[in-house]
């Protein structure tokens, strides 16, 4: 009889699910793991940009994470839109008592250029979470904030993940190259070496929760037991096949293809019923 692992996505919300923990979710179970969730905020947004954010009271946020911890506890744990002081003490508290594999994908800004997370919350995020990550996975703009300085080359990129490692804390760092130019190269530092996992960069505008699904799937990874960079691998590959093979739906920044892994070879465009 095969074990199933499971992963926990501690996020906020995207009701047109392409990002947060509606996305989270759908890419656990295409990597077949097991798939549950806390919410922290809940997002009116779309493909279009953010309409409104309510977040949910703390108190209710723990009991979310005693029910799941207590009764189901995960083999991997990630975390996406934590967007107040409050969320992020909550979150390292309970995580801090754990060994957990723990993933943070430091959400700060939507595609659409709104804000998840306020400006406090950004530097604190610094030494509550990151200091308890197995891996950190933040986009250019992201890496800038943690570390303090500008990134506009794979050197740099690997400067801010050795900070985020030697001097944060945490135990690995990807710095996505999703916003840099040419090959969509990403940088993993993992106290020991770096690796790069490069793709071609697909023209496209549909990118809504990209880094959402490329985290989920490096968690969806560690909780089955791979190692690091094995986890990252499936991710980088996961992702170029999510962008590679667009759905364009909505009217703005559509959705990553979450199925686009089963489409190798096929035609890219999909018909989408509108
Ligand atoms: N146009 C593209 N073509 C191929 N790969 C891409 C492209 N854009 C981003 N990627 C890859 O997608 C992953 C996510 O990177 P990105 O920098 O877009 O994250 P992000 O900005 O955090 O995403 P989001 O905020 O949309 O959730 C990385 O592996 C990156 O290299
Ligand atoms: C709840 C939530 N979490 C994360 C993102 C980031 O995704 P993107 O930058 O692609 O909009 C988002 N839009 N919403």
């Amino acid at each position: 009889m095969s074990k199933v692992a499971s992963a926990l996505t501690i996020a906020g919300t995207d009701p047109s699910g392409g990002a947060g923990i509606q996305a989270d979710l759908k890419v656990f179970q295409e990597r077949q793991v097991y798939g549950m969730s806390v919410i922290t905020s809940v997002v009116a947004q779309n493909t279009l940009g953010v309409q409104d954010v309510q977040h949910l009271p703390i108190d209710f946020i723990e009991k979310q994470l005693d029910a799941v911890l207590s009764d189901i506890p995960p083999q991997a744990v990630k975390t996406g839109m934590i967007a107040t002081v409050e969320m992020m003490e909550l979150v390292a508290s309970k995580l801090a008592k754990t060994t957990i594999p723990y993933v943070i994908d430091p959400v700060m800004i939507a595609k659409s250029g709104d804000s998840l997370m306020d400006i406090t919350s950004r530097q604190v995020i610094r030494n509550t979470l990151v200091p308890l990550a197995t891996v950190v996975t933040p986009n250019v703009p992201e890496a800038e904030s943690l570390v303090g300085f500008e990134i506009h080359s794979n050197q740099e990129a690997e400067n801010a993940a050795k900070v985020i490692v030697e001097e944060l804390g945490a135990k690995a760092a990807v710095v996505k190259g999703g916003h840099l130019e040419g090959e969509a190269t990403d940088v993993l530092y993992d106290g020991s070496s770096f690796s790069y996992f490069k793709a071609d960069r697909y023209e496209t505008k549909h990118t809504h929760g990209t880094g959402c699904t490329f985290s989920a799937a490096i968690t969806a990874e560690l909780a089955k037991g791979k190692s690091i960079k094995e986890a990252v691998t499936v991710g980088k590959d996961f992702i170029t096949d999510a962008i590679q093979y667009p759905l364009a739906l909505g009217n703005g920044y559509g959705p990553t293809n979450h199925w686009g892994y089963r489409l190798k070879g096929l035609p890219q465009q999909q018909e989408v019923l509108k």
